[in-house]
C-alpha cells in the first residue's frame, strides 16, 4: 500500500513538475497544446498530420510550437509566418533535420534533398539546376514526354476495350511518370517492377522511428530501420548498375551525356564519391515520380467528380486542337482552362502537404516569437490553401478561381506554395508542371471517363511526406477522338 502511495506522489509531483517547467519555457516561445509528459504532442498527430496540425492551428494560432518527444517542431500554418520562413529568414530554416531516412536511406544525405545546408548542397543544386532543369534541357525533354504519355494513351486504348475494362491510373501515372524521370536523368527506363519499391521507400519516409524523436535511444534499432536498410540496400544494386553501365560506356574524357554522366565527371575530379551518385539518382527518382503522378491522379479524379468541368476542359480542348489529332506539349500555352484546374488542383491537393521538413540552423524569431536553434520546421501548406480567410468556399474544387487570379504557384505568393518557395524551392517545379499539365490533357481529351464502382472516393491517405488517394483510381476510359488520332 506504502509503495502504491509512493508512485502516486512521486507521479503527481512528476506531473506538477513538467507543467511548471513547460509554463515557465513557454512565456517566450510560440503556444501549443498542453504537453504530455515524454511523448510531447506526438499523440496529435493522427493519420493525417496535416489536417491534425490544421485543426490545431485554428485554436492556437499560425505559429505554433510543438514537441514531437524531445524534437521540438515549429508549424506555421498562414502565408505571413511561410513568407518569413521561406523568405525573410530563408537562410536560417534553409537546413533539414537529421534523420533516420536520411542515414539509412539516402547514403547519410549524400543527396539534395535530405542534405544539410552549406556548399554540398549548394555544388548540387548548381549541378542539378543547370544539367536537368533549365528552359533549354526541359524543351529538350519534351520528344521524352510525349513518348512515355502516347505509351500511356496507346495501353488504355489497347486494355480498356472500349471501356468495359476497369483501369488502374494510379500504377500507370507512376510508371509513367518514373519512366519521364529516368529517361532524362539517366537514359532509359527504370527497371520494371520498382514502382512497388519505390511506393515502400515514399511510405517509409513517413514512418515513426524511436531514435528521431528520442535521440537518446537512437541506439535501440527498430524493425522499421530494418526495412529501410533492406529497401536500401535493394535500390542501391539498381543504382550501381546504371552508374556501371554509364561508366563502361564511356572513358571519362568522351562523357557529355546525361546527369549521371555529369555526376560521375564531378567524381573523376574527386569532388564527390560513387554513393553521392548514387544518392542523387535516387533523389529525382523518389521526388520527381510520385509527386507528378499524385496530382495527375487527383486532377483527372476531381474533374471527373464535377461533370461540368470535365465537359468544359474537353470542349476547350476540342475548340483549339479538334477531334482528329491528339494534344501536343506546343498546345499547351492555348488552353486556359486546363491550367486553371491544375492550379487549383494543387491547391486543393498538394502532394507534400507539410513540404519536406526544414530546420533552424540559428535562434531567430518569428511573428514576436522565439524559436529555439535546432528545431523542426513544418510548413503547413494545405492547411493556407484551405482557409477560408483567403479562399472562398476553399474545400470546392472552382477551377475558374484561377480565371482572374494573378496567383500562381511558382513560390511567390505564399497563399498557394505546392512546390515550397526560397532556397528550397523545388529545382523540378516546370518539370514537375509539364508533366501533370500535358498528361491530363491528353487523358482529358482522349478518353470519356467512367468510375469503376457506385461512387469516387475523395478520402486521403497519408504515406511518408506524401497524401495521396486513399483508393487507387480505378476507371473506365471510352475512346472519343477520330480513330486515326490514335495511331
Ligand atoms: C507535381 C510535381 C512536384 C511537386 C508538387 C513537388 C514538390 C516539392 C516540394 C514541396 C519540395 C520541398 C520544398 C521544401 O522543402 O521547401 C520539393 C523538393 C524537391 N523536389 Fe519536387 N516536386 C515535384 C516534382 C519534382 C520533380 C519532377 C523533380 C525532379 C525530377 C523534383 C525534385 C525535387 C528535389 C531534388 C527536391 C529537394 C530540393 C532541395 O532540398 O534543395 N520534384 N518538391
Amino acid at each position: 500500500m506504502a509503495s502504491i502511495v509512493a508512485l502516486f506522489l512521486l507521479t503527481l509531483s512528476f506531473g506538477l513538475l513538467w507543467r511548471i517547467l513547460t509554463k515557465i519555457v513557454d512565456r517566450s516561445l510560440p503556444p501549443g497544446p498542453p504537453r504530455v509528459p515524454l511523448l510531447g504532442h506526438l499523440h496529435l498527430l493522427g493519420v493525417l498530420p496535416h489536417k491534425s496540425l490544421s485543426d490545431l492551428s485554428r485554436r492556437y494560432g499560425p505559429v505554433m510550437l510543438l514537441w514531437f518527444g524531445f524534437a521540438p517542431t515549429l508549424v506555421v500554418s498562414s502565408p505571413d509566418a511561410a513568407r518569413e520562413v521561406l523568405c525573410t529568414q530563408d537562410l536560417a530554416f534553409a537546413s533539414r533535420p537529421k534523420i533516420s531516412i536520411a542515414k539509412y536511406m539516402f547514403y547519410n544525405g549524400k543527396d539534395l534533398a535530405w542534405t544539410s545546408y552549406g556548399p554540398y548542397w549548394k555544388l548540387m543544386r548548381k549541378v542539378t539546376t543547370v544539367e536537368l532543369f533549365t528552359a533549354k534541357r526541359l524543351e529538350e525533354s519534351r520528344m521524352v514526354r510525349h513518348t512515355q504519355v502516347s505509351k500511356l494513351i496507346d495501353f488504355i486504348v489497347n486494355n480498356g476495350q472500349n471501356g468495359k475494362a476497369s483501369i488502374n491510373m494510379k500504377v500507370l501515372l507512376s510508371i509513367l511518370n518514373l519512366n519521364v524521370v529516368s529517361s532524362i536523368t539517366f537514359g532509359r527506363e527504370f527497371h520494371a517492377g520498382s514502382v512497388e519499391l519505390i511506393e515502400e521507400v515514399m511510405r517509409l519516409m513517413g514512418s515513426f522511428v524511436l531514435g528521431d524523436c528520442f535521440p537518446f535511444l537512437s541506439w535501440l534499432g527498430s524493425p522499421v530501420i530494418r526495412k529501410m536498410i533492406s529497401a536500401h540496400t535493394k535500390l542501391d544494386q539498381l543504382l550501381q548498375e546504371i552508374v556501371d553501365e554509364h561508366k563502361s560506356k564511356f572513358k571519362s574524357s568522351e562523357r557529355a551525356g546525361d546527369f549521371v554522366d555529369v555526376l560521375l565527371s564531378l567524381e573523376d575530379q574527386g569532388e564527390i564519391d560513387v554513393q553521392c551518385v548514387k544518392a542523387m539518382i535516387m533523389d529525382m527518382i523518389l521526388a520527381g515520380t510520385e509527386t507528378s503522378a499524385i496530382t495527375t491522379e487527383w486532377a483527372l479524379s476531381e474533374l471527373m467528380n464535377s461533370p461540368t468541368c470535365m465537359i468544359k476542359a474537353q470542349k476547350e480542348i476540342d475548340t483549339i486542337v479538334g477531334r482528329e489529332r491528339m494534344v501536343v506539349e506546343a498546345d499547351l500555352c492555348k488552353l486556359s482552362y486546363i491550367h486553371n484546374v491544375v492550379n487549383e488542383v494543387f491547391r486543393l491537393h498538394p502532394p507534400a502537404p507539410l513540404l519536406l521538413p526544414h530546420h533552424s540552423t540559428q535562434d531567430c524569431l518569428v511573428n514576436g516569437y522565439k524559436i529555439p536553434k535546432n528545431s523542426r520546421v513544418l510548413v503547413n501548406v494545405w492547411s493556407i490553401a484551405r482557409d477560408p480567410s483567403l479562399w472562398e468556399s476553399p474545400n470546392l474544387f472552382k477551377p475558374d478561381r484561377f480565371a482572374e487570379s494573378s496567383i500562381s504557384f511558382k513560390g511567390k505568393n505564399f497563399e498557394l506554395l505546392p512546390f515550397g518557395s526560397g532556397r528550397r524551392i523545388c529545382p523540378g517545379l516546370s518539370l514537375g508542371v509539364a508533366m501533370v499539365s500535358y498528361t491530363l490533357a491528353r487523358l482529358v481529351h482522349g478518353f470519356e471517363w467512367k468510375v469503376s464502382g457506385k461512387e469516387l472516393s475523395m478520402d486521403e491517405i497519408s504515406e511518408g511526406v506524401a497524401v495521396r488517394r486513399k483508393v487507387p483510381l480505378e476507371v473506365f476510359a471510352t475512346p472519343r477522338l477520330a480513330s486515326h488520332a490514335y495511331l
